[in-house]
């Protein structure tokens, strides 16, 4: 293991001094080193990844609070109390590896200083790995043009949100909305300002939205969004919110002020249905609002066969 550790860490410059000296805080960094080497490379997740190192790492250093920023998202937080820091921005070959910070109560020392520095060899490359799966899970969840999540991060998250729902018995509800008469945009402005009408609803979406909203283009100019801990009323009530700053919001693209509606549907989940009847439901309760005139929201039946019935007749 040691050989794995001087072997792995002589790539670092920081590092080949430890391999080369034997006292006694030298020889438990190099075990702490080991060990924290092992338990990185078990995980991808970029913040189990910090918290093996951070746990580790306090072994040898008390160490109060962390933070990790990398593309504006943070990992840790940092504690009250805690005016003294240890900054470090991460690079690999110049590839940008965010910025880590240790927070304490106390100063750290020289020696606590040099322990940090070492270990963050250990960290650096499992790091890098973590951090490009996290890139490729969000390009793979995310859809191109707007930046909210897909279609499949939709079908991952509703079994995710039915499943926590049934378990702990909360309501969970769903908004499906589209755009009115949307080709007429495309039509008339072309497919660039009906793109960017999209990117629009997006952005107004998420200014309207709780952080734990969840939000998904669906495909074409369909969204949906998943509503935990929310009843039906609650969901009705964001729905119209929603479709109102929609309908206040006027849209400008090269020259041309655009404003445009969006129709939804609300559907609390039964406790019971599948998830594609859920989805149908709440896609038969966009349909009628639809029918209804547009620009409206409608909530829908709770019995399934209900709902069919009555959109035959
Ligand atoms: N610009 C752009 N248009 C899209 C995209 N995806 C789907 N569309 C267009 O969305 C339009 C959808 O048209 P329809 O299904 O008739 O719906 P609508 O015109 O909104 O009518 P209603 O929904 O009934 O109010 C079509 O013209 C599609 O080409 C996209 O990514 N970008």
């Amino acid at each position: 293991m040691s050989n794995l550790t001087t072997e792995r860490m002589s790539a670092d410059n920081k590092v080949v001094a430890l391999a080369t000296s034997n006292d006694s805080l030298t020889l438990r960094l190099e075990h702490v080193a080991g060990t924290m080497l092992r338990r990185l490379q078990t995980t991808l997740e970029v913040e189990e990844l910090l918290q093996i190192f951070v746990g580790e790492a306090r072994a040898l250093v008390a160490i109060d609070g962390y933070s990790h920023v990398y593309n504006n998202r943070t990992c840790g937080a940092r504690k009250r109390g805690t005016p003294h820091q240890l900054n470090y921005r991460l690079t690999l070959a110049e590839e940008a590896l965010g910025e880590i910070t240790f927070y304490r109560g106390e100063r750290f020392t020289d020696s606590e200083i040099h322990v940090i520095e070492t270990l963050l060899g250990s960290l650096i490359y499992p790091l890098r790995n973590g951090l490009r799966y996290q890139e490729a899970m969000n390009a793979a969840l995310s859809d191109s043009l707007t930046g909210v999540a897909n279609k499949r991060a939709f079908d991952y998250q509703l079994h995710r949100e039915v499943s926590l729902a049934t378990r702990y018995k909360y309501k969970l509800s769903m908004l499906f909305f589209d755009i009115d008469h949307f080709k007429k945009v495309n039509d008339t402005y072309g497919h660039a300002a009906g793109d960017a009408l999209l990117q629009q609803l997006a952005k107004v979406v998420q200014d309207n939205c709780r952080d734990s909203d969840l939000c998904f283009r669906f495909g074409g100019e369909e969204f949906a969004m998943l509503l935990a801990k929310t009843e039906t009323e609650g969901a009705y009530a964001i729905a119209e919110r929603l479709r109102e700053a929609v309908a206040n919001t006027a849209f400008q693209h090269e020259g041309h002020t655009i404003s445009f509606t969006i129709s939804i549907g609300v559907a609390t989940y039964d406790g019971e249905e599948n998830r594609s009847d859920f989805l149908e439901r709440a896609d038969q309760a966009l349909y009628d609002a639809k029918h209804a005139g547009r620009n409206k929201t409608k909530i829908a039946h709770q019995d399934q066969e209900e709902a069919l019935t009555q959109a035959a007749n």
